[in-house]
Formats: C-alpha cells, structure tokens, sequence
C-alpha cells in the first residue's frame, strides 16, 4: 500500500505561510491583491475560483472577482486586463482558462502585465523558466514540486515520466524535474509504445486529462505517482487521469484526485500573489 500524499495538508501548511508573511505586509499598509477573471459559466471552472476566492480571504488577500458572461467580445476582455495592469490595488491577475469559443487565450495571456501575471503564462515568464531565472512557477508543476519536497522524495538522476505536453502543465513540468537534476521524458498522443515508457518511471506524472488513463500495468513497482487530471468518471463523479484504485497497490506514493495536486495549485498562487505584490513594492 502507498503513501497517500495529503495535497490539503501540504496546501495549508503553504498557505499558512503565506498568511503570516501578509500580516506583516499589511502592518506596513500592504495588502496583496488578486483579481480572478471568469468568462461564462463553466461548472468546473466556478469551483476552482471559488476556492481561489476562500484561500485569498484565508491569507488575508484583497480579492476581486470579475464574472463576465460568454458573450464578452475580445475588445471588452482586453479593456479589462488593461484596466487591471495599471489598477494599484491589484498585484496578481488571473484569466480562468479554457475561455469560451471565439475568444483568442494567447492574446489575453500576452495582454497581461508580466509582473502581474501570477499564473506565469505569459512568453516573457515562459521563457524565464526555461532560463532557470524566474520570478513566478506556474501554479500546478510548482504544486507538485512542493509536494514533492515535502514527502521528502528526492528528484536527482531519478528516470522521470511526464505524460502530456500542455503549455500549462506537461512542458512546465518537465522543465521543473530537469531544474532538479531528474532524468525527464515526455510523453504525448503520438509517443509509441507508451507502456514501455511509462513503466520506467521512478516519478510518473500524469497530466492527460482522460479518466482514469493511467492503469496498474503502466506503473512500475514503487513508483511516485502524480495526478494532475481533473476529470470526471462514468458516473460524473471527480477522478484524475490515474485508476486510484489499482495502482496505488503498486507504487510507493501517490496523489489521490480530489485532495491532491489540486489545492497544491492554489497554495502556489497564493505565493506567487504574495511576490508580485513584494516586487510590485520594491521589497
Ligand atoms: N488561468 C488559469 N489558471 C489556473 O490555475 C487554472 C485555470 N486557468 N483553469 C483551470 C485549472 C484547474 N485548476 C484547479 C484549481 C483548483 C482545484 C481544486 O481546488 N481542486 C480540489 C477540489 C475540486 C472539486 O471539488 O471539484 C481538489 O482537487 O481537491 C482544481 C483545479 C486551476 N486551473
């Protein structure tokens, strides 16, 4: 049986963290600020910036949400973000992706100050990443990299396996491992021989966003596994890109879905929050 790595606990103790270095930000008359913008009413995405909105109040963060309907036009969307990057009270923005059908997300992304972009989206921080001199993680590779060094599971010259090769996710997480000296493949839809692959990982993480993709089979013996899906099963209910079930009898940790990487998501943008709002301060 596995260790279940507890994304809630990890999430708190970083937010915690979070919340004290704010209480002495505000004494100063600081207060970090985030502003979540949401476009139409995907289920999904209500829940995620709900919880955005619940952990900024936890840390002690102005928060504003902006919910526009589907029908925002690209012209009213940029107005916004502009309107945004030089609001003073706002450190941090966010645009909840995916956005609806006939709205461009590269262009919102660009549009977003890099200073302020606190999902680090845009080129500017991409391309620090790559560099190894960054200001802002995005949120869910940094999430799981926290998780990680919490478990004390150590990444050097271990065979890591990402599956999955988003901007937002997969080509992040590679990069992450390979900052800490891990042996990284990625692996996608036309990647042959998957299972060979996959089967070779010490780390394996799953960032497919198919229900369940991730069999026992596909695991190797002791393995780390790391579920970044949020999906949903046959019967509607929350699952992740790996069969929980099964392959935790296998490996030796493992993230379950909810619970997991998740939460961990929202600890990393509470602390990039946090270091706009100091940079945006000179501190
Ligand atoms: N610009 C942008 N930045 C994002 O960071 C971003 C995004 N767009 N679009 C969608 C994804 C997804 N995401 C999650 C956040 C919180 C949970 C979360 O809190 N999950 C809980 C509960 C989930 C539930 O109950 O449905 C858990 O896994 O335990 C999950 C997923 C952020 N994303």
């Amino acid at each position: 049986m596995a260790i279940i790595i507890d994304g809630k606990k990890v999430s708190a103790e970083v937010k915690e963290q979070v919340r004290i270095e704010t209480e002495e930000l505000i004494k100063k008359g600081i207060k970090p600020g985030l502003a979540v913008i949401i476009v139409g009413d995907d289920p999904a995405s209500r829940v995620y910036v709900n919880n955005k909105k619940k952990a900024c109040e936890k840390v002690g963060f102005l928060s504003k949400e902006f919910a526009l309907p589907a029908t925002t036009t690209q012209e009213e969307l940029l107005a916004l973000v502009n309107e945004l990057n030089e609001d003073k009270e706002i450190n941090g923005i966010l645009c909840q992706l995916p956005l609806p059908k006939g709205l461009d997300e590269k262009a919102v992304i660009e549009a977003i100050s890099p200073l302020k972009d606190v999902d680090a989206f845009h080129a500017s921080n991409v391309g620090k990443i790559m560099i190894g001199d960054y200001d802002f993680l995005p949120c869910t590779p940094a999430g799981v990299m926290e998780m990680l060094h919490s478990y004390n599971i150590p990444v050097e010259g271990k065979e890591c396996v990402v599956i999955g090769r988003s901007n937002i996710v997969g080509k992040p997480m590679a990069m992450l491992l390979l900052h800490e000296n891990g042996t990284v493949t990625i692996t996608h839809s036309r990647t042959k021989n998957l299972k060979e692959v996959t089967k070779r990982a010490d780390i394996l993480v799953a960032a497919i966003g198919k229900p369940k993709f991730v069999t026992a089979d596909m695991v190797k013996e002791g393995a780390v596994v790391i579920d970044v899906g949020m999906d949903r099963d046959e019967n509607g209910k929350l699952c992740g890109d790996v069969d929980f079930e099964n392959v935790k009898e296998k490996c030796s940790a493992i993230t379950p879905v909810p619970g997991g990487v998740g939460p961990m998501t929202i600890a990393v943008l509470m602390k990039n929050t946090l270091k706009a709002c100091k940079i945006q301060n000179n501190l």
